[in-house]
């Protein structure tokens, strides 16, 4: 038997799904992504949502601006589909180097509020993307009331995917954050226009984690955790070396007294850890020497982008990140706080990842 490696080096990773706020929240977080990752699909449900080319401009802006003196992140932008959108936003996009636009079902997760009723309404808008190669990312869930919490993933397979898929066969799919078997089938076997993300804490957790000795709000996240039959599943899938499925942490920073509520904010923060918890999940499946494709190429490739030249090395070494983050006025209580991992970065100017960001708000 080969003994377990202590170091691992791997070309830089990508974030391929990433909630960063704006404002304040947005100057308090971005420094865990830029730390980690070269580039990020920023989602764009702000409030209001990201939907026009120039809103999509002066948002990648304000991030730029507000990565530290330092730190190189190049923001990937995305549009906020809606009933109203007008298709030849579509080729404004486009020309403004947006790379995709996201299908929030209405009602199915945090600030969807303005997303798509009926996928009838934006036909000519998914025509315009797949002529202009611009990928749809979806969140994969129905939403009727009537549609068991649980199956909403699996039903949206059947009722909304699978349509969509043979009605714009060329339409570049990513079906994001993942957390079924029945996904994870549906994207193996698909043909090369769809493929997957799937986060660190779907790969780590089942559903027991958001009810073990109480109520865990910050394990609640859309889609909500699944049995371990699925995380199983996606462990397979995220360790099988098929280039359908890359890495998107899905990292969704909340102020932590909306997220301890009696109506409690779905998204969990994974930032400030997101490659060494993806690195916990690989090792913990023998699979250490998949993660490279599977956080560093499969991304890019299949967003036909370049990969990164660069390169980061995480060490074997037991940290434990802060009990908290500030959140511009408020905190964020981030996933695994307080308790240990035992996959580090190491920096590529020797501090600490830790020390990035810290207690205080990064600037
Ligand atoms: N994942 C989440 O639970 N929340 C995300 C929205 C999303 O990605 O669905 C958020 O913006 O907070
Ligand atoms: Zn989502
Ligand atoms: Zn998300």
């Amino acid at each position: 038997m080969r003994a377990a490696p202590h170091t691992l080096r791997i070309t830089r990773p990508d974030d391929w799904h990433l909630h960063l706020r704006d404002g304040e929240p947005l100057r308090s977080v971005v420094a865990h992504s830029a730390a980690q990752f070269a580039r990020a699909i920023i989602m764009p449900n702000l409030r209001p949502p990201v939907t026009t080319a120039q809103q999509a401009l002066d948002y990648r802006q304000r991030i730029l601006s507000a990565v530290p003196a330092g730190l190189r992140f190049e923001p990937l932008m995305t549009l906020y589909l809606t009933d109203e959108l007008p298709p030849d936003e579509i080729g404004r996009a486009k020309a403004a180097g947006v790379l995709a636009a996201k299908l929030y079902p209405a009602g199915a997760t945090t600030h969807s509020d303005a997303g798509v009723t009926d996928l009838r309404k934006i036909r000519k808008t998914l025509e315009a993307m797949q002529r202009a190669g611009m990928l749809l990312l979806v969140h994969g869930e129905v939403t009727g009331s009537d549609v068991d919490l649980f199956d909403r993933e699996a039903v949206f397979i059947e009722q909304q995917l699978i349509p969509l898929r043979r009605d714009f066969p060329e339409l570049k799919i990513v079906f994001e954050h993942i957390t079924t078997r029945d996904a994870a089938d549906y994207v193996q076997q698909a043909d090369r226009f769809t493929a997957a993300t799937i986060t660190a804490h779907h790969l780590l957790y089942n559903r027991n984690a958001i009810f073990s000795m109480g109520l865990r709000p910050h394990y609640y996240c859309l889609p909500v955790l699944k049995r371990e039959t699925h995380r199983l599943a996606l462990v397979r899938a995220a360790t099988s070396g098929s280039d359908r499925f890359f890495l998107g942490t899905d990292s969704a920073p909340h102020p932590a007294h909306l997220k301890e509520h009696a109506t409690g904010c779905a998204g969990c923060y994974t930032a400030h850890a997101a490659i060494e918890m993806y690195a916990e999940a690989f090792d913990n499946a023998a699979a250490l020497d998949r993660l490279e494709g599977f956080a560093s190429f499969h991304g890019p490739d299949f967003y036909g982008l370049p990969r990164n030249t660069g390169s980061i090395t995480l060490r074997r070494e037991s940290w434990t990140p802060p009990q908290r983050f500030a959140f511009g006025q408020a905190e964020l209580k981030p996933l695994r706080a307080g308790e240990s991992l035992p996959w580090r970065l190491v920096p590529a100017d020797g501090t600490t990842s830790l020390e990035v960001g810290g207690d205080e708000p990064a600037r």
